[in-house]
Protein backbone atom coordinates (compact mmCIF):
# COMPACT_ATOMS: atom_id res chain seq x y z
CA UNK A 1 0.00 0.00 0.00
CA UNK A 2 0.86 3.71 0.09
CA UNK A 3 3.80 5.07 -1.39
CA UNK A 4 4.83 1.89 -2.52
CA UNK A 5 1.80 1.05 -4.46
CA UNK A 6 2.50 4.06 -6.40
CA UNK A 7 6.02 3.48 -6.80
CA UNK A 8 4.48 -0.01 -8.84
CA UNK A 9 1.94 1.55 -11.00
CA UNK A 10 4.26 4.06 -12.65
CA UNK A 11 6.88 0.81 -12.96
CA UNK A 12 3.73 -0.83 -14.95
CA UNK A 13 3.78 2.29 -16.91
CA UNK A 14 7.01 2.71 -17.94
CA UNK A 15 7.69 -0.83 -18.65
CA UNK A 16 5.16 -0.81 -20.78
CA UNK A 17 6.81 1.88 -23.20
CA UNK A 18 3.45 4.37 -21.87
CA UNK A 19 3.31 7.93 -19.93
CA UNK A 20 1.19 8.05 -16.86
CA UNK A 21 -2.01 9.70 -16.84
CA UNK A 22 -3.55 11.02 -13.62
CA UNK A 23 -6.93 12.12 -13.70
CA UNK A 24 -8.62 14.36 -11.25
CA UNK A 25 -11.94 13.62 -10.16
CA UNK A 26 -13.90 15.73 -7.38
CA UNK A 27 -15.52 13.22 -4.99
CA UNK A 28 -19.33 13.31 -4.83
CA UNK A 29 -19.81 15.27 -8.05
CA UNK A 30 -22.76 12.97 -9.50
CA UNK A 31 -23.20 11.93 -5.65
CA UNK A 32 -21.30 9.26 -3.60
CA UNK A 33 -22.63 6.63 -4.28
CA UNK A 34 -21.47 7.01 -8.14
CA UNK A 35 -17.86 7.05 -6.84
CA UNK A 36 -17.10 3.09 -7.14
CA UNK A 37 -18.57 3.27 -10.51
CA UNK A 38 -15.95 6.17 -11.14
CA UNK A 39 -12.96 4.74 -9.62
CA UNK A 40 -13.73 1.52 -11.93
CA UNK A 41 -14.56 3.50 -14.73
CA UNK A 42 -11.05 5.21 -14.70
CA UNK A 43 -8.91 2.45 -13.83
CA UNK A 44 -10.51 0.18 -16.94
CA UNK A 45 -9.87 2.80 -19.19
CA UNK A 46 -5.88 3.15 -17.97
CA UNK A 47 -5.44 5.53 -15.65
CA UNK A 48 -1.93 4.84 -13.56
CA UNK A 49 -3.64 7.00 -10.17
CA UNK A 50 -6.73 8.89 -9.50
CA UNK A 51 -6.55 11.78 -7.71
CA UNK A 52 -9.39 12.21 -5.67
CA UNK A 53 -10.75 16.02 -4.95
CA UNK A 54 -12.32 16.25 -1.34
CA UNK A 55 -15.11 19.30 -1.66
CA UNK A 56 -13.95 22.69 0.43
CA UNK A 57 -15.27 25.98 1.17
CA UNK A 58 -12.64 27.77 0.58
CA UNK A 59 -10.65 26.40 -2.49
CA UNK A 60 -7.85 29.02 -3.53
CA UNK A 61 -6.29 27.05 -6.21
CA UNK A 62 -8.85 26.03 -7.62
CA UNK A 63 -10.45 27.53 -11.05
CA UNK A 64 -14.27 27.56 -12.13
CA UNK A 65 -14.74 23.87 -13.29
CA UNK A 66 -13.51 22.27 -10.45
CA UNK A 67 -14.86 25.17 -8.10
CA UNK A 68 -18.50 24.44 -9.54
CA UNK A 69 -17.72 20.36 -8.99
CA UNK A 70 -17.01 20.86 -5.37
CA UNK A 71 -20.35 23.00 -4.58
CA UNK A 72 -22.23 20.03 -6.34
CA UNK A 73 -20.78 17.65 -4.14
CA UNK A 74 -20.99 19.92 -1.07
CA UNK A 75 -24.93 20.33 -2.43
CA UNK A 76 -24.49 16.24 -2.28
CA UNK A 77 -23.69 16.28 1.30
CA UNK A 78 -19.87 14.82 0.68
CA UNK A 79 -17.54 15.17 3.40
CA UNK A 80 -13.96 14.07 4.10
CA UNK A 81 -15.20 11.50 6.65
CA UNK A 82 -17.76 9.93 4.22
CA UNK A 83 -15.21 10.02 1.36
CA UNK A 84 -12.98 7.89 3.14
CA UNK A 85 -15.69 5.64 4.57
CA UNK A 86 -16.43 4.71 1.06
CA UNK A 87 -13.16 4.19 0.10
CA UNK A 88 -13.13 2.14 3.24
CA UNK A 89 -15.66 -0.44 2.05
CA UNK A 90 -14.30 -0.26 -2.09
CA UNK A 91 -10.88 -0.89 -0.75
CA UNK A 92 -10.64 -4.70 -1.57
CA UNK A 93 -12.00 -4.30 -5.13
CA UNK A 94 -10.12 -1.13 -6.20
CA UNK A 95 -6.26 -2.05 -7.70
CA UNK A 96 -5.54 1.27 -8.73
CA UNK A 97 -3.67 3.90 -6.29
CA UNK A 98 -5.95 6.43 -4.95
CA UNK A 99 -4.35 10.09 -3.82
CA UNK A 100 -6.38 12.67 -2.14
CA UNK A 101 -6.42 16.37 -2.95
CA UNK A 102 -7.85 18.10 0.17
CA UNK A 103 -6.89 21.49 2.17
CA UNK A 104 -4.91 21.44 5.32
CA UNK A 105 -8.13 22.74 7.29
CA UNK A 106 -10.08 19.50 6.93
CA UNK A 107 -7.57 17.97 8.06
CA UNK A 108 -7.10 19.85 11.05
CA UNK A 109 -10.98 19.10 12.10
CA UNK A 110 -10.40 16.04 11.37
CA UNK A 111 -6.72 15.66 13.86
CA UNK A 112 -3.97 14.45 12.22
CA UNK A 113 -2.93 11.24 13.38
CA UNK A 114 -6.83 10.11 12.87
CA UNK A 115 -6.61 11.10 9.31
CA UNK A 116 -3.52 9.09 8.40
CA UNK A 117 -4.88 6.25 10.39
CA UNK A 118 -8.06 6.61 8.42
CA UNK A 119 -6.71 7.36 5.16
CA UNK A 120 -4.67 3.63 5.70
CA UNK A 121 -7.87 1.74 6.60
CA UNK A 122 -9.54 3.69 3.81
CA UNK A 123 -6.59 2.44 1.21
CA UNK A 124 -5.69 5.97 0.39
CA UNK A 125 -2.28 5.73 -0.93
CA UNK A 126 -1.33 9.62 -1.02
CA UNK A 127 -1.82 13.08 -0.38
CA UNK A 128 -1.98 16.74 -2.35
CA UNK A 129 -2.14 19.41 0.38
CA UNK A 130 -1.63 22.88 -1.89
CA UNK A 131 -1.84 25.35 1.17
CA UNK A 132 1.28 23.29 3.52
CA UNK A 133 4.73 25.00 2.51
CA UNK A 134 7.89 23.03 2.79
CA UNK A 135 8.41 24.75 6.10
CA UNK A 136 5.55 23.39 8.02
CA UNK A 137 4.91 20.04 6.57
CA UNK A 138 6.65 18.06 9.65
CA UNK A 139 3.01 18.91 11.08
CA UNK A 140 2.11 15.91 8.98
CA UNK A 141 4.96 13.87 7.78
CA UNK A 142 5.71 11.55 11.01
CA UNK A 143 2.08 10.38 10.57
CA UNK A 144 2.48 10.01 7.16
CA UNK A 145 5.42 8.02 7.38
CA UNK A 146 4.09 5.76 9.90
CA UNK A 147 1.26 4.28 7.31
CA UNK A 148 3.67 5.06 4.53
CA UNK A 149 1.54 7.74 2.80
CA UNK A 150 2.82 9.44 0.15
CA UNK A 151 3.45 13.71 0.28
CA UNK A 152 3.18 14.58 -3.21
CA UNK A 153 4.65 18.22 -3.52
CA UNK A 154 3.95 21.26 -6.03
CA UNK A 155 6.65 22.49 -7.96
CA UNK A 156 5.49 25.84 -8.76
CA UNK A 157 6.79 28.01 -11.99
CA UNK A 158 7.72 31.10 -9.61
CA UNK A 159 9.30 28.98 -7.29
CA UNK A 160 13.16 29.54 -6.84
CA UNK A 161 15.58 27.60 -8.25
CA UNK A 162 17.16 26.17 -4.78
CA UNK A 163 13.01 25.83 -3.54
CA UNK A 164 12.48 23.35 -6.22
CA UNK A 165 15.38 21.71 -6.22
CA UNK A 166 14.47 21.26 -2.51
CA UNK A 167 11.13 20.22 -3.28
CA UNK A 168 12.13 17.41 -6.07
CA UNK A 169 14.00 15.94 -3.12
CA UNK A 170 11.38 16.00 -0.74
CA UNK A 171 9.00 14.69 -3.28
CA UNK A 172 7.23 11.47 -2.24
CA UNK A 173 5.28 9.11 -5.38
CA UNK A 174 5.69 11.72 -7.93
CA UNK A 175 6.45 15.32 -8.40
CA UNK A 176 3.13 17.63 -9.57
CA UNK A 177 4.57 19.96 -11.59
CA UNK A 178 2.32 23.00 -11.81
CA UNK A 179 2.78 24.20 -15.39
CA UNK A 180 0.94 27.45 -15.26
CA UNK A 181 0.85 30.37 -12.71
CA UNK A 182 -2.56 30.85 -11.03
CA UNK A 183 -5.25 28.29 -10.74
CA UNK A 184 -6.57 25.09 -12.15
CA UNK A 185 -8.62 25.44 -15.33
CA UNK A 186 -8.31 24.19 -19.01
CA UNK A 187 -6.13 26.53 -21.17
CA UNK A 188 -4.94 26.39 -24.81
CA UNK A 189 -1.19 27.13 -24.38
CA UNK A 190 1.35 26.98 -22.41
CA UNK A 191 4.61 29.12 -21.83
CA UNK A 192 7.75 28.32 -24.14
CA UNK A 193 10.77 27.80 -21.88
CA UNK A 194 8.11 25.19 -20.48
CA UNK A 195 9.79 22.19 -21.73
CA UNK A 196 13.84 23.02 -20.31
CA UNK A 197 11.72 23.79 -16.62
CA UNK A 198 10.24 19.96 -16.45
CA UNK A 199 14.00 18.67 -18.05
CA UNK A 200 15.23 20.44 -15.11
CA UNK A 201 13.08 19.28 -12.63
CA UNK A 202 13.09 15.58 -14.07
CA UNK A 203 17.39 15.83 -13.71
CA UNK A 204 16.84 16.93 -9.67
CA UNK A 205 13.84 14.08 -9.16
CA UNK A 206 13.88 10.52 -8.15
CA UNK A 207 10.59 9.97 -9.04
CA UNK A 208 8.27 10.51 -11.85
CA UNK A 209 7.87 13.95 -13.02
CA UNK A 210 3.77 14.81 -13.78
CA UNK A 211 2.88 18.07 -15.36
CA UNK A 212 -0.28 19.48 -14.42
CA UNK A 213 -2.55 22.70 -14.69
CA UNK A 214 -4.68 23.12 -18.12
CA UNK A 215 -3.99 19.87 -19.73
CA UNK A 216 -7.02 19.39 -21.59
CA UNK A 217 -6.46 17.87 -25.20
CA UNK A 218 -4.82 14.55 -26.39
CA UNK A 219 -2.52 16.71 -28.07
CA UNK A 220 -1.16 18.65 -24.39
CA UNK A 221 -0.78 15.22 -23.28
CA UNK A 222 1.15 14.36 -26.18
CA UNK A 223 3.72 17.35 -26.42
CA UNK A 224 4.25 17.39 -22.21
CA UNK A 225 4.81 13.82 -21.91
CA UNK A 226 7.47 14.35 -24.63
CA UNK A 227 9.88 16.23 -21.65
CA UNK A 228 8.03 14.32 -18.36
CA UNK A 229 7.12 11.10 -16.83
CA UNK A 230 2.99 11.91 -17.38
CA UNK A 231 -0.11 14.13 -16.83
CA UNK A 232 -2.32 15.13 -14.36
CA UNK A 233 -5.58 15.84 -16.12
CA UNK A 234 -8.31 17.80 -13.61
CA UNK A 235 -10.99 20.48 -15.15
CA UNK A 236 -11.68 18.51 -18.78
CA UNK A 237 -12.00 15.24 -16.68
CA UNK A 238 -14.66 16.61 -14.37
CA UNK A 239 -16.57 18.41 -17.19
CA UNK A 240 -16.42 15.50 -19.34
CA UNK A 241 -17.54 13.00 -16.67
CA UNK A 242 -20.25 15.59 -15.34
CA UNK A 243 -21.42 15.59 -19.00
CA UNK A 244 -21.70 11.81 -19.26
CA UNK A 245 -18.99 11.73 -21.89
CA UNK A 246 -16.67 8.87 -21.58
CA UNK A 247 -15.36 7.77 -24.84
CA UNK A 248 -13.44 11.62 -24.78
CA UNK A 249 -12.10 10.53 -21.32
CA UNK A 250 -10.77 7.22 -22.68
CA UNK A 251 -9.43 8.97 -25.79
CA UNK A 252 -7.23 11.11 -23.44
CA UNK A 253 -6.28 8.77 -21.08
CA UNK A 254 -5.00 6.78 -24.42
CA UNK A 255 -3.28 9.54 -25.52
CA UNK A 256 -0.52 9.03 -22.54
CA UNK A 257 0.54 5.95 -24.02
CA UNK A 258 1.74 7.12 -27.08
O1 LIG B 1 -7.90 21.32 -13.66
P1 LIG B 1 -6.59 21.26 -14.32
O2 LIG B 1 -6.19 22.56 -14.90
O3 LIG B 1 -6.50 20.11 -15.30
O4 LIG B 1 -5.47 20.99 -13.20
C1 LIG B 1 -5.45 19.79 -12.40
C2 LIG B 1 -6.10 20.02 -11.12
O5 LIG B 1 -7.44 20.36 -11.32
C3 LIG B 1 -6.01 19.03 -9.97
O6 LIG B 1 -4.79 18.39 -9.90
C4 LIG B 1 -6.29 19.87 -8.76
C5 LIG B 1 -7.52 20.24 -8.35
N1 LIG B 1 -7.44 21.10 -7.30
C6 LIG B 1 -6.14 21.32 -7.06
C7 LIG B 1 -5.54 22.18 -6.14
C8 LIG B 1 -4.16 22.25 -6.12
C9 LIG B 1 -3.40 21.48 -6.98
C10 LIG B 1 -3.99 20.62 -7.89
C11 LIG B 1 -5.36 20.56 -7.96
Amino acid sequence: MGKHKIAQAFQTVEERGHKAFVPYIMAGDGGLDQLDDQLTFLEEAGATVVELGIAFSDPVADGPTIQEAGLRALENGVTLRKVLATLKESKSERNIPIVLMTYINPIHAFGVEQFAEACDEAGVDGLIIPDVPLEEETLLTPHLEKYDIALIRLAALTSTKDRLTEIAKRTEGFLYAVTVTGTTGARTSFKENLSEHLQALKAQCNVPVLAGFGVSTPEHVQNLTAYCDGVVVGSRIVDLLHKGDRETIKELIAAAKG
